[in-house]
């Protein structure tokens, strides 16, 4: 396979949870590249295996076969250690529940991950980041004093503050009114075609997909299909022909 300029991919992925009858095939054979700079979208019904996908590919969970790469990182060769650093410093997260430290300030969670890992800030990179998101007058503030939206767009700053390979955000706009949502799909956006950063969502929303450049959709663990330059129509019409279609299998 052709490796340049690709974020990274999972050749013959497969998962299973369990075991006996109580087996799950999660993953079943997924092979999907994905592109640097590149704003991917990862839809599929529930249990289609969405979130596994996107935990495989970032080193949160083993796999059953099969391997992952981020970057040229064979993440399915690496032990414990190798693992906390590659999502350390690697990968972004952004989660639908926002995960912030409630002790801290916006501008302390924004820049934790990197102060965790000894890492020094590129100052010039936070100033870009906050600024972009509408955050400068609100970086002393703690989560519980900021809305819904802010919280979202300080995970977010944090997410991109080391500048990872990989932002990986699991229904980032799921607990956020319409507004603050497009807010936050705006902004990962930007940070595609403005700094090349490299972004995958999973989300359930046609419209939150219609911010991507591509969306591919899973279903029974497998990619089934997938769209370029989608807009909120195509991609709700691919998901109702996923939902009305069989198994196919
Ligand atoms: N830790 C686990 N143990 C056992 N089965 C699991 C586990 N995690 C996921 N599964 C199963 O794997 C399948 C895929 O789950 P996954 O969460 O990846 O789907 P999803 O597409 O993200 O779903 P949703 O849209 O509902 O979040 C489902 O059948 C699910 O029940």
């Amino acid at each position: 396979m052709e490796t340049t300029g690709i974020a990274a991919r999972a050749e013959g992925l497969w998962k299973r949870y369990g075991s006996g009858e109580a087996q799950v095939t999660a993953l079943a054979g997924v092979d999907v590249a994905l592109r640097s700079a590149e704003f991917t979208a990862v839809m599929g019904p529930s249990g289609s295996g969405k979130s596994t996908l996107m935990h495989c590919l970032a080193g949160l969970d083993t796999v059953s076969a099969g391997e992952v790469f981020i970057g040229s990182t064979r993440v399915t060769g690496l032990r414990d250690a190798g693992l906390t650093a590659l999502r350390r410093d690697q990968i972004g997260f952004v989660f639908q529940q926002f995960n912030l430290m409630p002790t801290l300030s916006a501008q302390e969670n924004i820049l934790l991950p990197l102060t965790i890992a000894g890492r020094k800030p590129d100052m010039a990179w936070f100033d870009t980041i906050v600024d972009t998101l509408g955050l400068r007058d609100r970086l002393s503030h703690k989560p519980t004093e900021l809305s819904g939206g802010q919280q979202q767009r300080v995970a977010c700053a944090r997410a991109l503050a080391g500048r990872p390979a990989v932002v990986f955000a699991d229904e980032p706009t799921g607990n956020l009114d319409s507004r603050s949502g497009a807010e936050v799909l705006r902004f990962l956006r930007e940070a595609v075609d403005a700094h090349r950063q490299t972004i995958v969502m999973v989300t359930h929303d046609a419209g939150a997909a219609s911010y991507a450049d591509r969306v591919v959709f899973l279903k029974d663990g497998q990619i089934i299909s997938e769209l370029a330059a989608p807009t909120a129509d195509a991609v709700h019409d691919q998901l109702k022909s996923l939902e009305t279609s069989g198994d196919g299998r």
